[in-house]
Order: structure tokens, then C-alpha cells, then sequence
């Protein structure tokens, strides 16, 4: 049965609430960024990696620029222990890069653990047990004291192990489940810890608080955060470290929150893969930097291929919508949108603005590795003239008058409408070429030229159905004499309006497109030619143009009757 009444509050107040975290406004440095893609992530996956995919997989951390990866729970499988065995026997960590292992505070699973590195030019051991009320109660039936006392006898052990081991080897604790934890017995246990680590700010200890399962709203992570950070003992011998998970969709909220509270270091996975809904997403939190201004010290200008190895790597595919880096980011498909854009970006260029403020894209897809013309603006029936102006320009160098470029939207739209579905590109420079460059129904040229090489006297040949006619006009220019003379075969008046043209390339020998819009009665008819010669471009623009007022009269005649 859908019944709230089974639920309630599972979280703790911290004892005192000081809100400094409010008064801040962003994040302007990077937090130290702890990869824990090859732990928490593979952890989660239906079918963990192999030891190939993870060494891939740690290059990949290392090459986007992580400092701090957390490499695997050495003691949970032998692929974990020979991925450990396999970077350190190799000498394949970089020197600016720690590793960090996992190990719950069993005496076994810490042994084991310390095999792992042995040999290691540095190495964080994250030490962890779950303090929370309710596994206290449920899982362990252990009292606080009988809890602490775990964390504790790991606590001693590890550092025993590690001086033993010699090396520079630094601690990690996290008190596991922390939301369902009292916050004043988890910076106990965390204090208590540190009695027995002794860090200093030469050889600092982290101390990592995880929303394991997110319960609570981030304002509330962030007072817990900022009371630990104001309590904690060993202050400046003490990074503070936080790991959110994202159960209710706010692991982006908690670790920006988190960090504002005086969180030193942030935990999380790419594309936020990891236990359930998932660990924070690194990318979204360094991009969010990033957009802001400010240097997220990691590098996503490869976001695409980035995205392409993680997601054959661990199997998993990232969602089109995820932010930064899903496929229809950076795409808006609604006309008032696309309008908006087309004209951000034309200011741009025309102003030369240094800062990115293009309306409704965040960051520039450039910056990314992404594409203006397959990223930004695509065509469906939601699309309107502004869109699909801006894949005629950007795309085949057909910039259309602004009525025309209107006309053109509502042919493309009846289109989208009718297959019920998106369109490329060159679909609609096709609908653009039938309806306004390909479009004689009534009349075609066959051919024309100008006597006596004047351009005032034209001889033109139509073709009618079958019939072939020759016409004669004169007039004061070569268009003029055509335009003419068509008027007076058909027994047509219109006004020429508009008339533009460009060149669809750089060169000279490119094509040029011209647009024509002849007014009759308050109507503009539309026509476009493309071609090498400029004339001919305007003479094909025009007979377009004259078969729609054809079509127009035609239909009246045809109602009148
Ligand atoms: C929130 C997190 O993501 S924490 C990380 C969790 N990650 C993983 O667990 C992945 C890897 N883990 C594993 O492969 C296995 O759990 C292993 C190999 C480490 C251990 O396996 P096993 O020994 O078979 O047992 P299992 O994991 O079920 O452990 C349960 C026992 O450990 C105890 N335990 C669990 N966590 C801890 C801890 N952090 N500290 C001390 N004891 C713990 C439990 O109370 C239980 O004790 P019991 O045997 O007396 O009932
Ligand atoms: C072990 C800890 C840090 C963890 O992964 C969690 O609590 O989510
Ligand atoms: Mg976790």
C-alpha cells in the first residue's frame, strides 16, 4: 500500500547551527577531487570490470587530472588485489597521483589490504565502519561505545600496519551510514580516531562523512558539515572530506553545500555512477565550476570521448539529458529557444564578446568538445523559423529574408508535423530546395538569353505542360525584361519587394543563392535560385516566386467558380 505514515524523520540536528555555509555564495576553488570510480562505481555495477578495463579506466581518472583515486577494496576480490599488485609492481602510478584502498575495520580485511599496497610510492588506506542507529540496532545489535570500539581497533591496527610497512602511507576514516548517525557521536568517532593518528598538518589524516543514503535535504548535510568542520579535533592536521550519494537526487546539492560548510575534499564518481542512484556526479560538479568562471582543475574538453570509453568500460549508458555530457544537453528543439540562441550566437559574433553568455546553453559546447552546428539547434515540430534559419545559414551559407525565413518555417514545420519526427539537417534543405528553388508547377524555364548583349531585351523559353512558348520582354534591367515579360504572358501584376542574394562559399567559383519576394494584392510569393551566375540565381529566384502567385491566382479562380 502507498502509505507515508510508515515513513519519518531518520536523520540528526547537529547540536548547534551556525548557517555561516548561507552567506557564501560559490564555489571558487576546487576541492582535492577523489575519483572513487574503480571502488563505489564498480561496486555497483551489474557486471564488475576486469582488471583490463579498470587499468583503462585509471588512466582515463589520471589523464582527465585526478590527484586522488580510489583504486578498490583490495581484500574483497583477487581482481581488486591484482589491479593493486599490477600498478605499483609496474610502476604505473604518476608520481603527482595517491592512491587510496578501501577496508572495512575487520582485522583480516585490513591485512589484506596492507598486501595490497605493499610497495606503494604512496597510498591513502580508507578505513570505514557504519555507526548509524539504525544498524546499530539492526545489524551489529552493539552498543555506541561497542561501535566506536570497531572504529577504533581499526584505527590502531592501520597505523600499526603502515609503520610497519614504512612508506608514506596517510588514513582515511568515514563513519559509514553518517545521515542515520548522531552528529555528535560521528565527530566522536571521527575525534576519537584522530587521538589515535596524531596527524599533522605535515601528514594530514582525512576525515570523509558520507551521505551513504541520502535522508535529508542538503541545507541539512550542510549544517551537519559545518558543525564537524567547526568541532573537529587536529584541525589543521585534518583534511575534511565528504562522499554524497544521491538517493534523493541531491548528491550535486549536498557536495557544493558540503563545500561552502568547509568541506576540503569532495568524493563522487563521472557521469555519477555508483551504489543505487548513484554517487555525486564529479563532472556536473567541476562543470558548474567551471561555468561559473572559476578552474575546476579537471579537464573535460574531451567530454564525448570521455563519456564513450566510461560507458564501454563499465557497461552503462549516460543518460542523453545527464547534465554537461548527456547527447541533448546542449540541444534545444523548441522554436522560442532556437530563437533565442540563433541570436545570441549571431551577437556574439557580430559583438565579439569574450564572455559566454549565450541565452539557454550554459557553457559553450565548443569548450567541450561539442558542436554548434550537430549539438546546438535540431528541427522538430516544436522548431520555429528562428531554428531552422540557423541550419540553413550555419549549415549550406542560405541566409533567407526575414518573411521568407517565416514561410520556410511553416513548410518545415508541416513536414515535422506530418512524419511526427525530427529532422536532419539536409531534410530540411531539402524541404528548402522543393518549395522554393525546385518549384514550377505551373511553368518551367527551359532557357533565356539577352539581345545584343544590352541585358534590357530578353528572349526567354517556358515550358507549359508539354508546350514549349518563347517570350520577349524589355525592361530596365536584365531581370526587369524577364520579370516583363512574364507579366505579360500570364497577365500578371506584382511588385518586386525583396531581393537578396549570397555566396554559398568562399570562392569565386561557388554558388551563389538569391531570394525573391514579388508582392500581389498584400501577398508576398517567394521563389530562390541557386547557381554559379548571379543573374541566373535572380531569373530561377524569380520564376519560382511567379509559379506561386500562379498557384494563388489559380485557387481563386478556382473558388470564385
Ligand atoms: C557504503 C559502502 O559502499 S561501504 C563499501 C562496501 N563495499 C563492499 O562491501 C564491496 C566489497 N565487499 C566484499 O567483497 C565483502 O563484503 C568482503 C569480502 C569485504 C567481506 O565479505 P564477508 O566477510 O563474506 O562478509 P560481509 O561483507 O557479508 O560482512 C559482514 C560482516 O562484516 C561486518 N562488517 C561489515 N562492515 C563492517 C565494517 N565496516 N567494520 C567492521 N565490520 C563490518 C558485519 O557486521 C558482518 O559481521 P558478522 O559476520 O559478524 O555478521
Ligand atoms: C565507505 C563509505 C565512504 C561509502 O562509500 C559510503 O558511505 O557511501
Ligand atoms: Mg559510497
Amino acid at each position: 500500500m502507498f502509505n507515508h505514515q510508515k515513513y519519518g524523520k531518520q536523520y540528526f540536528m547537529p547540536p548547534t547551527i551556525s548557517y555561516d555555509w548561507v552567506k557564501k555564495e560559490t564555489l571558487e576553488k576546487a576541492p582535492t577531487w577523489c575519483s572513487v570510480d574503480l571502488r563505489d562505481g564498480n561496486q555497483a555495477l551489474p557486471i564488475p570490470m576486469n582488471l583490463e578495463e579498470k587499468l583503462e579506466l585509471f588512466q582515463l581518472l589520471v589523464d582527465i587530472g585526478f590527484k586522488e583515486i580510489e583504486v578498490g577494496f583490495p581484500a574483497a576480490s583477487d581482481t581488486e588485489f591484482n589491479l593493486l599488485r599490477k600498478l605499483i609492481d609496474n610502476n604505473m602510478i604518476p608520481d603527482d597521483v595517491t592512491i587510496m584502498v578501501i577496508t572495512q575495520a575487520r582485522e583480516h580485511i585490513i591485512r589484506r589490504t596492507f598486501e595490497a599496497i605493499q610497495g606503494a610510492p604512496r597510498a591513502i588506506v580508507h578505513l570505514y565502519n557504519s555507526t548509524s542507529e539504525a544498524q546499530r540496532r539492526q545489524v551489529f545489535k552493539k552498543s555506541k561505545e561497542e561501535i566506536k570500539q570497531i572504529a577504533l581497533n581499526g584505527a590502531v591496527l592501520v597505523k600499526e600496519l603502515a609503520e610497519e610497512a614504512g612508506g608514506d602511507i596517510y588514513f582515511q576514516y568515514s563513519p559509514e551510514s553518517f545521515p542515520g548517525t548522531e552528529v555528535d557521536y560521528a565527530l566522536d568517532i571521527c575525534n576519537s580516531v584522530l587521538d589515535i593518528w596524531k596527524p599533522t598538518p605535515d601528514h594530514k589524516a582525512i576525515i570523509n562523512i558520507p551521505t551513504t543514503v541520502q535522508i535529508a535535504m542538503p541545507h541539512i548535510f550542510a549544517n551537519q558539515i559545518e558543525y564537524i568542520h567547526k568541532n573537529l579535533a587536529y584541525r589543521d592536521g585534518v583534511t575534511l572530506s565528504i562522499h554524497p550519494h544521491n538517493d534523493r537526487g541531491s548528491g550535486v546539492s549536498d557536495a557544493e553545500f558540503g563545500v561552502l560548510a568547509g568541506a576540503e575534499r569532495v568524493e563522487g564518481t563521472l557521469f555519477g555512477i555508483g551504489e543505487r542512484t548513484g554517487n555525486v556526479d564529479l563532472i556536473t560538479l567541476a562543470m558548474n565550476m567551471y561555468s561559473q568562471g572559476f578552474d575546476p582543475e579537471l579537464d573535460f574538453s574531451q567530454m564525448n570521448a570521455i563519456r564513450e570509453k566510461y560507458e564501454k568500460l563499465t557497461r552503462t549508458e549516460v543518460h542523453e539529458r545527464h547534465p554537461y555530457s548527456g547527447d541533448l544537453v546542449f540541444t534545444a528543439f523548441s522554436g522560442s529557444h532556437q530563437d533565442a540562441i540563433s541570436k545570441g550566437m549571431k551577437y556574439r559574433q557580430e559583438t565579439n564578446t569574450e564572455k559566454w553568455d549565450v541565452p539557454y546553453i550554459p557553457v559553450d559546447p565548443v569548450d567541450i568538445g561539442r558542436n554548434y552546428q550537430a549539438d546546438v539547434i535540431r528541427v522538430n515540430s516544436q522548431s520555429g523559423k528562428g531554428g531552422i534559419g540557423y541550419i540553413l545559414e550555419t549549415n549550406f551559407g542560405v541566409k533567407l529574408p526575414y518573411k521568407m525565413n517565416e514561410a520556410m518555417g511553416y513548410a518545415t514545420k508541416k513536414v515535422s508535423d506530418q512524419t511526427s519526427r525530427e529532422l536532419s539537417a539536409e531534410e530540411i534543405y531539402q524541404v528548402f530546395r522543393e518549395n522554393y528553388v525546385e518549384y514550377h508547377p505551373n511553368f518551367e524555364l527551359v532557357d533565356y538569353y539577352f539581345n545584343k548583349g544590352t541585358g534590357q531585351e530578353v528572349t526567354l523559353t517556358i515550358q507549359k505542360e508539354k508546350e514549349q512558348i518563347e517570350l520577349q520582354g524589355k525592361g530596365a534591367g536584365s531581370l526587369d525584361a524577364i520579370s516583363n515579360a512574364l507579366k505579360a504572358h500570364f497577365d500578371i501584376d506584382y511588385a518586386l519587394e525583396v531581393y537578396e542574394q549570397q555566396s554559398l562559399g568562399k570562392d569565386s567559383a561557388a554558388e551563389a543563392c538569391a531570394q525573391i519576394g514579388i508582392s500581389h494584392q498584400g501577398e508576398i510569393y517567394w521563389g530562390a535560385g541557386i547557381h554559379e551566375d548571379i543573374t541566373a540565381a535572380s531569373v530561377y529566384a524569380l520564376v519560382v516566386a511567379v509559379n506561386r502567385l500562379e498557384d494563388a491566382l489559380i485557387s481563386q479562380k478556382e473558388t470564385v467558380k
